[in-house]
């Protein structure tokens, strides 16, 4: 046991010539929220779905509990529960009869619809017709019915689709106290960073079809570096100055931006600058926020 519950090794999926999916080496540490990140049309829901083996890889190989997927298929999917795009429910049936043809079907005791219902907070309306449940309810319901075989691991796509705040609030406490409580490991995706970033231990960001990032939450967000932002009299001097100091200088719309600097830095560059008389008009901190770094990631789709 290495500690990853899902563990993939060039994982690729081909339509046509293009490869939707290339090459991923997830690995998703047990216990962990881990965050699959990605703009629209990366690639998750295609992951995704091959992890649940709904559709077969091109390539690569796929381990969720330290067993091969393609070999130990039933037995690894009974361990699993997912939400994948919109469920689709019985709508006259009440959230609870809904359930209930999943527990049957399942051969899963009828206690357990109280206790999933009661977890995702839906006890109160659990005899409603499901036609008359909000999207945040409906969402709800789906992550009921995906845990009410006791999974292992919870694999959401998107939970927040189309959701209001609270909803998308809900779904995050839930998601968040899935680990803790009931020590089920939990993958969810999602194209909003900031999403991941209030409910992740981990995260991997995908684009392209290729993985450009995967690590601790925690280190993604120290990447945000300071960067020094200056207006001076005579621009193109200070960088030439600056970059023959070995400073990292990039021109920005009226002034220049200096990357990665400490506060000892910043007392160099303006000497610096004042002994070669060239005049400041503006020194600004200017740190890059995670968002910044997500797009930087996925536009250029380069490795940090
Ligand atoms: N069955 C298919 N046939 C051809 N191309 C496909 C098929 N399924 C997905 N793709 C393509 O694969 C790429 C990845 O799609 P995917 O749905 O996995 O992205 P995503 O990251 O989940 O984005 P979104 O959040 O928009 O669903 C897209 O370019 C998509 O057009």
């Amino acid at each position: 046991m290495d500690g990853y519950i899902i563990k993939t090794k060039n994982l690729t999926k081909k339509h046509g010539k293009v490869n939707s999916v290339n090459s991923l080496n997830l690995e998703v540490p047990e216990g962990s929220v881990y965050g699959f990140l990605g703009p629209n049309g990366a690639g998750k829901t295609t992951t995704i779905k091959m992890l649940l083996g709904l559709i077969k890889p091109s390539n690569g190989k796929i381990e969720i509990f330290n067993r091969d997927l393609l070999k130990n298929r039933s037995s690894i999917l009974s361990k699993i529960g997912s939400l994948v795009e919109s469920p689709s429910y019985y709508g006259h049936l009440s959230g609870y009869k809904n359930l209930e043809v999943i527990a049957t079907m399942l051969d899963i005791k009828k206690s357990r619809i109280d206790e999933v219902l009661r977890l995702v907070r839906l006890t109160k309306e659990a005899h409603k017709p499901v036609k008359h449940y909000s999207l945040g309810m409906k969402q709800r319901l789906g992550i009921a019915s995906a845990l009410i075989g006791e999974p292992k691991l919870l694999i959401l796509d998107e939970p927040s689709n189309g959701l209001d705040p609270s909803g998308i609030q809900e779904i995050r406490e839930l998601i968040i106290e899935m680990p803790k409580l009931f020590g089920i490991t939990v993958m969810v995706s999602s194209h909003l960073l900031s999403e991941i970033d209030a409910m992740a231990t981990h995260v991997g960001i995908i684009n392209e079809g290729k993985l450009v990032f995967q690590d601790k939450l925690d280190v993604l967000q120290n990447q945000n570096k300071s960067q020094l932002y200056l207006e001076v009299g005579n621009s193109e001097s200070a960088y030439s100055q600056l970059k023959n100091q070995g400073w990292e200088v990039n021109n920005k719309s009226n002034g220049l931006l200096v990357n990665s600097i400490s506060r000892a830095d910043i007392a160099k560059i303006v000497e610096t600058l004042v002994l070669k008389k060239n005049l400041i008009y503006k020194v600004n901190e200017h740190k890059n926020s995670l968002e910044d770094i997500f797009l930087n990631l996925t536009r250029k789709g380069e490795s940090l």
